[in-house]
């Protein structure tokens, strides 16, 4: 698994923010050439990422650049970027899964062989797009993720984007759903007040009930508050090593439940607690090999 807590946006136009944005520690870095790029200035950021990618060390981060859509310079951006090796494409406004099967087409058109594969992860954005969300999940083995826009989509909603997000709610739990039943990540919509950390983690906070498994960034001061959110907690650790050891003892004495303080333990809540620990070893917070 991939980690992705973290999925900093870079504005593709801007050469000081992609040669730096190595040093912060997110988990992926967005090159990007959409909507964080003027019109005018489409043609220079596609070479300025381009060169980028070739020559900046981006040291662990994943390297992932968010394209143009399909009816404005996707095919520029495929054919300019692809060759440069990055790990995955961000495919804004995703409609339907016919979308990403273009995507992917021109991917693998362009692709040198013995390239790694570019992944794709397909940024649902729009009303139509989230009411297709499982299907364009489920469009091409490429995908790796869905990622959730709530600025575009609230817009076509032509609803009032507010902090508690009520207007959101159902547009996330759909997406969560739909990356869970095709065995893909989901990332959330940024929270893009840089300088409100309270509203930044009380909304990572929500993000990560819902089920998501990471969220966008667009300020390297927001990277720390959502690891330490999506970071299992040392409490969340020492349960799950409870958890495991009480399952391991029942099933020793021929048992498939055990109880722990009182509380039934069952395949579920053992699969969590895994999940809880394989994170927790990815990220070193605890010793390989422990339990
Ligand atoms: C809805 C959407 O489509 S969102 C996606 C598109 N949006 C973006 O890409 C926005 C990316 N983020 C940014 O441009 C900026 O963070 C802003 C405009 C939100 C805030 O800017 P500022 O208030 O200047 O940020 P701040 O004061 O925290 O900057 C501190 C340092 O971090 C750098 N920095 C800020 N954001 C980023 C970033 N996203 N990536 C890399 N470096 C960054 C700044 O260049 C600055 O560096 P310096 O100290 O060497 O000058
Ligand atoms: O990807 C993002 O940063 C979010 C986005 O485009 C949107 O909310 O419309
Ligand atoms: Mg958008």
């Amino acid at each position: 698994m991939d980690l992705r807590r973290t999925m900093l946006f870079m504005p593709g136009n801007n050469p000081g923010m992609l040669q730096n944005g190595g040093v912060f520690g997110a988990d992926a870095l967005i090159l990007d050439l959409e909507d964080a790029v003027a019109p005018q200035e489409k043609d220079a950021a596609r070479l300025l990422v381009a060169q980028a990618l070739r020559t900046v060390d981006y040291s662990t981060s994943e390297k992932v650049v968010r394209i143009n859509p399909l009816d404005t310079f996707a095919r520029e951006d495929i054919e300019a970027i692809v060759p440069c090796c990055p790990d995955a494409l961000l495919v804004p406004k995703v409609e339907c899964p016919e979308n990403i099967g273009e995507v992917a087409r021109l991917v693998a058109a362009t692709e040198r062989s013995g390239q790694e594969p570019v992944k794709l992860i397909a940024l649902l954005e729009t009303p139509r797009g989230i009411a297709e969300a499982y299907q364009i999940a489920r469009a091409d083995k490429r995908v790796v993720a869905l990622a959730f826009g709530a600025e575009d989509y609230t817009a076509s909603l032509g609803a009032k984007r507010t902090k508690e997000g009520t207007e959101i709610y159902s547009a996330r739990a759909i997406v969560v759903n739909s990356a869970a039943a095709a065995g893909i990540q989901s990332i959330d919509t940024p929270f893009t007040d840089v300088n409100d950390r309270e509203g930044l983690i009380a909304d990572t906070q929500l993000a990560k009930q819902l089920g998501f498994k990471g969220k966008l960034t667009i300020n390297p001061r927001q990277i720390e508050d959502i690891h330490n959110v999506f970071n299992p907690t040392q409490h969340d650790i020492v349960w799950a090593e409870r958890i495991i050891k009480a399952i391991r003892k029942a099933e020793a004495e021929g048992s498939g439940v055990a109880s722990l303080d009182g509380k039934m333990v069952d395949a579920p809540i053992v699969a969590r607690a895994e999940r809880i620990l394989y994170l927790a070893r990815l990220l070193g917070l605890v010793e390989e090999g422990l339990l």
